[in-house]
């Protein structure tokens, strides 16, 4: 079987570090191309502390698409970036997986669209931890019993959006289980403004930004007498890896854009 060949966007950052070191431990994947925000010539391998891969720092996605002649382009950047990373990929018949996080609904749509239009796969997956992938799955079962819910994400100090990818992909499949309902007392007023966090589809998202955190989050469920919580707590890169595995080994089988890990796991 032939390797599938990656590039990967962000490669010096902080998950960009744990996929070069991931792809580099598998036999069948092979490194393509690296890409940064500043293009240095020097080798990944030696830059992550892995040792020489021959794969040399690129500041041009243009050029490790078109001199690697990947398969698969693994993004892992910024919001503000994503968009085009895809459109430049798709272009060029690489297949996108992507852990970015921010790409609105009618981004996505129009993404899906071009890489149908392609005949290619991608994947979005707002979060690659399988536990939190699971924790999602489960949250939405348990709408369906219990709809009064909300959503606490808490997250590192350095991430760029809010709320989460993790907890609207989490309210979006809570939404297709639960009865509509506005959660809360009816006439609930805040004195501070956003002291009820944001709201969605009847309930709301808590955004907690902090130092020392990484990726987590709980969904809450109350009833009467009794509370639910699910919990989800990453407390590395190395837990979103085996995810990232996963979706690049599905992205070869799939034609169009899926949001979501859960959509190729046997759930
Ligand atoms: N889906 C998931 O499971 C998951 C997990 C963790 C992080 N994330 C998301 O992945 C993204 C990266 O997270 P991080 O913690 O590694 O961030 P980071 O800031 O450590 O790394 C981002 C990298 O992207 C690079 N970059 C920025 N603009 C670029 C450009 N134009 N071209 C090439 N590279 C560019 C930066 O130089 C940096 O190295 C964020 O959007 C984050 O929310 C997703
Ligand atoms: O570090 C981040 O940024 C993460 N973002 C994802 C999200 O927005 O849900 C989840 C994992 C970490």
């Amino acid at each position: 079987m032939n390797p599938i060949h990656i590039v990967v966007a962000g490669a010096t950052g902080r998950m960009g570090r744990e996929a070069v070191r991931m792809i580099a431990g598998e036999n069948h994947f092979k490194l393509t191309g690296a890409v940064a925000r500043t293009h240095t010539g020097e080798d990944i391998g030696e830059v992550i502390g892995v040792g020489g891969l021959g794969i040399p720092l690129t500041d041009s996605l243009e050029e490790a698409l078109e001199q690697g002649q990947p398969d698969v382009l693994i993004d892992l950047t910024t919001p503000s970036q994503v968009k085009r990373h895809m459109e430049l990929a798709i272009a060029a018949g690489v297949r996108p997986v992507v852990g970015t996080t921010g790409l609105t609904e009618a981004e996505m749509r129009e993404l899906d669209e071009r890489c149908r239009e392609r005949g290619i796969g991608g994947i979005i997956a707002p979060n690659f931890a399988i536990g939190a992938v699971l924790m999602m799955v489960f949250a939405a079962k348990a709408a369906k019993y219990l709809p009064d819910v909300e959503i606490i994400e808490m997250h590192h100090d350095q991430k760029l959006d809010a709320p989460s990818g993790t907890a609207l992909k989490t309210a979006e499949l809570i939404s297709k289980e639960r009865d509509e309902k506005k959660q809360g007392h009816p006439k609930e007023e805040e004195t501070l403004e956003g002291a009820r966090g944001g709201y969605r589809d009847g309930f709301r998202i808590h955004s907690v930004r902090l130092p020392g955190l990484v990726a987590h989050q709980e969904v809450l469920f109350g009833g009467p007498g009794q509370l639910l919580t699910l919990r989800h707590d990453s407390m590395n890169r190395e837990s979103f890896m085996p995810g990232v595995k996963l979706a690049v080994e599905e992205v070869m089988k799939q034609t169009g854009l899926i949001y979501g890990l859960e959509k190729v796991m046997d759930l």
